[in-house]
């Protein structure tokens, strides 16, 4: 059966297969292959593989030793690994149970099983959850080459959004100065740093900012990121004028905030605005909310209009990049 597999040259295949599974695109139910020099790497998602390297359609050989949780239930379970830890979303108890003890007797060597027992809620936007296998809701995830440390249970984190954050990062230049305002624990904040910025990065929940500050260190790139426990309206009164770039993502809510962004904007100054919008208009309400910030101040122009994934029937997530000039 024909999948898609990043083709790369032999020599560069180590890079690409660890790229590819820090992005979590490794395709584990076929093997790895080289024919003639070239190795051809199994992936779950063509569309989401960075655009350098090349994906084609081949038929590597299916991996037989894998014990999966589909073959142990009859059913293809849907799941998403964090770390050694393994998020399920289930109404129905008895099934989420089912499916939990499939994944501990698969080969998925998963430490915990959790279930979603509520939606991300308050300012600090954590959920509850129900521990099903194992006894730590603390791990270490991987995302794109940097490691981050943290705890499901006092931390937001998705990874859902590795291929959006990695999209962003790569638009950051060496010397840039990056004002990540919701920070959490890192994940845009440290590969910034990584990129060469000089970043900033904000957060209310001081669990976060504990595990951002270990990150950096884990990373490398403590010497470039300042990390900051407190509300950014109170954090931007040392940093006007300051930021190159802004990151603000906190959906449903950044509008709020853009008072704030606009205070910390440089003269030249792009925002990754995240927000939830209908499919109707899903850019038009941010933009208009950036534009009575910032305008006549600043110049505003649209960089990028981005759907980062849908959120709920007829609703995205979306992300507007939009760049401010400020006006002579
Ligand atoms: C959706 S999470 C995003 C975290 C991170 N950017 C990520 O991608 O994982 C939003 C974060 O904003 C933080 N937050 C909420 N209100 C804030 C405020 N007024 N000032 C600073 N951070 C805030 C929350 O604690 C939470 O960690």
């Amino acid at each position: 059966m024909n999948v898609p597999c990043v083709r790369v040259p032999r020599e560069s295949g180590e890079a690409a297969r660890r790229r590819l599974a820090d992005a979590g695109l490794l395709d584990h139910d076929h093997e790895i292959t080289v024919s003639e020099g070239t190795l051809y790497i199994p992936v779950v998602d063509a569309d989401a593989v960075p655009e350098d390297l090349a994906v084609v359609d081949y038929e590597p050989p299916a991996r037989e030793t894998q014990t999966t949780p589909a073959d142990l239930l009859g059913f293809e379970p849907s799941y998403e690994r964090l770390g050694d830890i393994v998020i399920l979303d289930e109404d129905d108890p008895d099934r989420a149970r089912d499916i939990a003890d499939a994944i501990v007797a698969s080969d998925l060597k998963a430490e915990t099983v959790v279930n979603r027992a509520s939606k991300v809620k308050g300012e600090l936007r954590v959920r509850d959850w129900d521990v099903l296998v194992g006894d730590s809701t603390e791990t270490v995830h991987r995302e794109y080459g940097h490691e981050f440390r943290l705890d499901i249970d006092t931390v937001y984190f998705s990874p859902r959004l590795a291929t959006e954050r990695h999209r962003v990062v790569e638009a950051v230049r060496e010397g840039e100065r990056v004002f990540d305002m919701f920070a959490g624990v890192g994940p845009f904040a440290v590969p910034a740093a990584a990129a060469g910025a000089e970043v900033v990065a904000c957060d209310l929940n001081e669990a976060a900012v504990a595990f951002l500050r270990e990150n950096a260190e884990r990373n490398d790139v403590a010497d470039r990121l300042t990390a900051i426990h407190g509300d950014v309206r109170e954090v931007a009164a040392d940093y006007e004028g300051w930021a190159d770039r802004l990151i603000m993502n906190l959906p449903h809510s950044a509008g709020d905030f853009l008072d704030t962004a606009v205070r910390l904007a440089s003269d030249d100054c792009v925002i990754h605005l995240y927000d939830i919008q209908h499919e109707d208009d899903p850019f038009g309400p941010g933009l208009a909310a950036v534009r009575a910030a910032a305008e006549p101040t600043y110049e505003v122009e649209v960089v990028t209009e981005h759907v980062v994934r849908s959120y709920a029937p007829h609703e995205y997530n979306v992300c507007l990049d939009v760049r401010l000039t400020k006006r002579a």
